[in-house]
């Protein structure tokens, strides 16, 4: 085959696909049964899709007449997927050092929100804040998620409260959207917390008749685009009741339900996001036996988030009994200023030692299923034709040492490519 091409990633000790099949999430035999290519290489064209995936040999015969702007020789490296991100909240002002000392001293997740901090304490700082300091704390902290090999991202808004905080976060996301390389999967998040001041009921009212109304003008406008919304739904936060109206009023206008559910207490988020045919539901650590057979009935993703229940000393959600009862189980970092993680490779190695997946199960849940949560798993989450090119090739002849390895993405992670193009390039070598 003759031609010009973006990149060729050629020789790889491993290439991960994760499946080749068009599937758009794996479950059960399919996550535990990757789908792997010993020896192998990737072409990727100008538009940034993959051309080619297959043995080095064959990718070598059928393309030996072209040319290609990049090659990257991957001898006794691997290569697998960019690392999908499916739950972070990473527009805010104001850190939050001070209250994870006290929560190493005992106080709960839920006795600092009621004390006015938590969420209501970046609420204040991010509201005070202007967009382009919001911008470049976004930009940094993007920049660090792509160093760990996130190359797909879902950003929530949700420090606001009342509309136009609600929308300036939304705008910042999708100007680091359109300015960066790595995608992002944008999602409202107002119904975040109740805010100081209202009841359940106002707020509800607020989200229903201000800021949903706005949103949905400047999404027609083409002014703004958003995919998802979320709510908390928790107790002393959204109850089911005011849950179900917001979810489905941002239904009607076109949004991918995506939401916090089940997380302190066992609330039926699960039933409820199936019953409204939710995307994704994200924590789920007090899912009951019900949420989880209506999830995988449903399939809606769980997007579980390690992070989050290591850092509050949760139970850990029940991964093993969804596993098995075929939930399409995904995962997120959760970064937000309670649990301050970018990295997905630490997400997979807690996924696997806390919550007792699997390492083919965790890259799964990072990769297919994470993109299945965003309603992206056509284009991202696996290295199959016609998919974006957005992969990692890793200083390790097998792939297992992503998650194996704690920590040290810098020498572990050699390049980091999306659509063809090196965003990433550690330039080291180590001795495995
Ligand atoms: N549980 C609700 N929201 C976030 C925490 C946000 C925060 O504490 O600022 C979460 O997913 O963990
Ligand atoms: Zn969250």
């Amino acid at each position: 085959m003759s031609g010009n091409y973006r990149l060729l990633v050629k020789n790889a000790q491993q290439v991960v696909l994760i499946c080749s099949d068009g599937e758009k999430f794996i479950t059960k035999h399919g996550m535990q049964n990757l789908c792997v290519i010993e020896n192998g290489s990737v072409v990727i064209g100008r538009d940034g899709l993959i051309k080619a995936v297959g043995p080095a040999e064959t990718i070598g015969a059928q393309y030996s007449g072209s040319s290609f702007d990049n090659v990257i020789d991957a001898a006794g490296m691997c290569v697998l997927p960019g690392l999908v991100d499916a739950h972070t909240h990473p527009v805010w002002a104001g850190d939050r050092v001070h209250e994870f000392a006290m929560k190493l001293a005992g106080a709960t997740y839920m006795d600092v929100h009621r004390a006015g901090g938590g969420i209501h304490f970046t609420v204040e700082h991010t509201r005070a804040a202007g967009s382009s300091a919001l911008l470049a704390s976004l930009r940094g902290r993007l920049a660090r998620m792509q160093r760990a090999g996130t190359t797909l991202v879902e950003c929530k808004s949700g420090y606001g409260l009342e509309l136009q905080t609600e929308i300036k976060m939304l705008e910042v996301i999708e100007e680091a959207g359109r300015a960066l390389p790595i995608n992002i999967s944008s999602t409202y998040c107002g119904a975040h917390a109740v805010p100081k001041g209202k009841t359940v009921a106002e707020a509800t009212e607020d989200i229903l008749q201000v800021q949903l109304p706005r949103l949905k003008e400047r999404m027609s406008a083409g002014t703004l685009s958003v995919d998802n919304i979320d709510v908390f739904c928790e107790e002393g936060v959204f109850d089911l009741r005011s849950t179900r109206s917001i979810l489905q009023a941002g239904k009607d206008m076109g949004l991918n339900i995506n939401f916090h559910g089940d997380e302190l207490h066992p609330m039926n988020s699960a039933q409820l996001g199936a019953e409204l045919g939710a995307s994704a539901i994200s924590h789920l650590e007090e899912v009951t036996d019900e949420g989880i057979a209506a999830m995988a009935t449903a399939r809606t993703a769980a997007v579980l988030l390690p992070t989050t229940a290591y850092i509050l000393r949760l139970p850990q959600p029940r991964a093993r009994d969804m596993l098995e009862a075929g939930v399409i189980v995904a995962l997120g970092s959760d970064f937000n200023p309670n649990a301050y993680c970018c990295s997905m490779p630490i997400v997979m190695h807690l996924a696997c030692v806390n919550m007792k997946m699997s390492m083919p199960e965790a890259l799964a849940a990072a990769t297919i299923n994470a993109a299945y949560a965003l309603r992206r798993s056509d284009t991202h989450g696996s290295l199959e034709v016609n998919k974006h090119g957005d992969l990692l090739v890793l200083n390790a002849a097998r792939w297992e040492h992503l998650i194996y390895q704690l920590g040290g993405h810098q020498e572990l992670i050699r390049y980091v490519v999306i659509k063809g193009n090196v965003v990433v390039d550690n330039d080291k070598t180590v001795d495995l």
